[in-house]
């Protein structure tokens, strides 16, 4: 046995997240590291689902909305995601896509600027969809749109400034940007801060509440394991609810839904971030699958410790197992700017990752050279890590 498949077993065994892993569908053969993309399925989510369809939507049918807690899901569900973002209850509604709920916070925030500021700062790194709404709400609100790097934020703040959307971790680098600084920043400019946190709900802690971020979105197929196309999430700050003013004022947004009344009310509370019929069994999936969360020793902290010892050693092992020079990390190395994946840029990526899938080790390839290997601390262990870095030196060799 190698050294580094000996380190491997010793990490393995000290690992206190070892057994949250059989709380997932995976088997041996494979080495899963995109769960940056899909999260596997947690076993407890295809019975959940059962019941679900057969027994709350085939016996009890419209019964549901109210005796199985259908109607108020995104609330409840938000307040179950709470917990792993630092924000406290009453905060968050599930629903939408990421995409979605990006809309409605940028537009949201605009309007809170209120007048005299025109730009949405955007992070230009972004992944794109955030760009393309972020584009769509500055036209639709009369301002214009400022692509920078993260980095030069604090520079372009000003007067102006109405909204500034940023991305946690960058989807592609892997680079973890300083959420309370910049949210610090962008609150010294009088500007409204919105988190895209696609790449870090469920991967390390991030202090909504704490750091005043003022408006928050995420996706909950990642990290969270909900599932493809699980709904996504909205945060706004408690002391900004009054003031959120809803671009999708839909009827489940409303004071009274069931008053069906011809004006607008909103509802007090996170609840106005709602919008239409919620996509039940999507969201019940999510609601089974974040049950993983409540086993003992399982926290954002201890996920976060894991992370990193998991992304220190694969860049380990890639150091030891890949020729020099034939991929080159672009990740960070300061632990403070990493997220919880690694990406290497490598010349024929797309090739490789197939190569890669082939002998068992997924991960995913990002345009136009990068190989992205995500570390899921709930159920990737260290044997994963030195497998992968070991096939991927066999095959660039
Ligand atoms: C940072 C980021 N934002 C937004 C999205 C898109 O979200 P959705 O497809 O749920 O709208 C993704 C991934 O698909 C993402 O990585
Ligand atoms: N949402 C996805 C999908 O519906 C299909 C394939 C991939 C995705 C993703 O989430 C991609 C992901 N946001 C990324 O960082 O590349």
């Amino acid at each position: 046995m190698s050294e580094l498949a000996l380190k491997a077993e010793k990490l393995d065994a000290a690992d206190e997240l070892a057994g949250v892993r059989a709380q997932f569908v995976l088997g041996d053969d494979v080495v899963y590291l995109d769960g940056n993309s899909l999260g596997a399925l947690p076993v407890g989510v295809p019975g959940r689902v059962e019941d679900v369809v057969r027994r709350q939507w085939g016996e009890l049918r419209i019964r549901s909305w109210d005796e199985s807690g259908w109607w108020t899901a995104p609330e409840r569900i938000g307040d179950r995601i709470a917990p792993l973002v630092g924000a406290a209850a009453g905060q968050i509604v599930v629903g939408d896509s990421t995409s979605v709920n990006v809309f409605k916070a940028v537009v949201a925030a605009v309007r809170m600027a209120g007048p005299g500021r025109d730009e949405i700062v955007v992070d230009a790194t972004t992944f794109p969809t955030d760009g393309y709404i972020a584009e769509s709400a500055a036209r639709m609100t009369g301002c214009t749109v400022r692509p920078v790097t993260p980095a030069e934020v604090p520079g372009v703040l000003g007067d102006r400034t109405a909204a500034v959307l940023l991305n946690h971790v960058d989807y592609r680098t892997g680079r973890l940007h300083d959420l309370p600084a910049l949210t610090a920043a962008v609150h010294a400019a009088g500007a409204v801060a919105v988190w895209d946190l696609c790449h870090s709900a469920g991967a390390l802690p991030v202090g909504l509440d704490e750091h005043g971020v003022d408006l928050a979105v995420g996706c909950t197929y990642k990290y969270l394991n909900g599932g493809p196309g699980s709904p996504a999430y909205l945060y706004v700050r408690s002391d900004l609810q009054s003031r959120f003013d809803s671009p999708l004022p839909g009827w489940n947004s409303h004071a009274e839904p069931f008053g069906m009344r011809p004006a607008y009310e909103p509802a007090p509370g996170a609840l106005r971030g709602r919008v239409g019929t919620p996509d039940i069994l999507s969201m019940l999936a999510l609601e089974a699958a974040l049950d993983v969360w409540d086993a003992d020793g399982v926290s954002v902290g201890a996920v976060r410790a894991k992370s990193l010892a998991l992304t220190d050693f694969f860049l380990e092992c890639v150091a030891s197992y890949v020729p020099s020079g034939r991929v080159e990390s672009v990740t960070p190395v300061a632990h403070e700017e990493r997220g919880s994946q690694v990406a290497l840029r490598c010349a024929d990526a797309g090739d490789v990752m197939k190569r890669l899938i082939e002998r068992g080790v997924v991960g995913d390839f990002r345009h136009p050279d990068v190989l992205r290997f995500g570390f899921t601390p709930l159920y990737v262990g260290f044997a994963d890590v030195e497998r992968a870095a070991r096939v991927l030196g066999d095959l660039v060799r």
